[in-house]
């Protein structure tokens, strides 16, 4: 696959603490093609989690662009930008967290259903997706009756529903045991090469990470 889906070009984020500039994203650039998957690694407190939250809108960034299908973000943190970001969110961004960020009040199907409907994918098979995942004999069970595993296979299945172009991904095996997060990562992956859409995914997980196309090893950038 050619061209570009995320262009990131010389961002920059500070936190301030205790008064003092905290430097966590330096100078950092680097791109990401469709249907591509890349692995942002690094030591504890290097930036993984600030770098996916600047790349779906819920961080901004000091300076420095973030491109996502030609559609360039700087440092504006205005209502129109916010109001942006959110669509993107909606429709083109799925993000999937540590731990699976399920409605508990809906069961498994509905979850996936609220998240197709947000996105306007009206016509997605919902239990079909559960299926694909490994959980369609759960979709009418609540989040709070399946264990972790099948949470976090709703959550995916949830994000890949949603057709979306990027898939961000922050330490989504991390709260399983080792194999069921090996479980889960091989869906993962396997479903993201078949739906082509593209992965970052930041980890500590060498095994998990070295599944990626790519490595960007914050510990190393800057
Ligand atoms: N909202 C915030 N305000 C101030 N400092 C913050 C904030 N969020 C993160 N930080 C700091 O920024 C740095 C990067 O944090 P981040 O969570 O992105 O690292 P990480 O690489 O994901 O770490 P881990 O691997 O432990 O999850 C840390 O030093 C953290 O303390």
């Amino acid at each position: 696959m050619s061209g570009t889906l995320l262009a990131v070009e010389r961002l920059n984020l500070a936190f301030v603490s205790a008064g003092q500039r905290v430097p966590v994203i330096n100078n950092l650039t680097f791109s990401v093609a469709p249907g591509e998957s890349l692995a942002v690694v690094g030591r504890s407190g290097s930036g993984k989690s600030t770098l996916l939250n600047l790349l779906c809108g819920l961080q901004t960034p000091d300076d420095g662009v973030i491109a996502i299908d030609n559609e360039s973000f700087g440092n504006a943190s205005d209502a129109v930008s916010i109001a942006r970001w959110a669509e993107l969110r909606r429709q083109l961004i799925g993000v999937v967290f540590q731990q699976a960020n399920l409605m508990p009040a809906l069961s498994l199907v509905d979850n996936v259903r609220l998240r197709t409907h947000l996105a306007g994918r009206h016509k997605q098979d919902e239990r079909w997706w559960l299926q694909r995942l490994g959980v369609g004999d759960q979709a009418d069970r609540y989040p709070d009756r399946v264990s972790g595993g099948q949470a976090q296979r709703a959550a995916l299945a949830m994000v890949f529903a949603m057709s979306p172009s990027l898939i961000l991904a922050d330490e989504p095996t991390g709260s399983l045991d080792r194999h069921t997060a090996d479980e889960v990562a091989e869906s993962l992956f396997n479903v993201q090469v078949e739906t082509g859409c593209a992965l970052v995914l930041a980890t500590h997980d060498s095994e998990l990470a070295a599944c990626c196309g790519r490595v960007l090893d914050l510990s190393a950038a800057g």
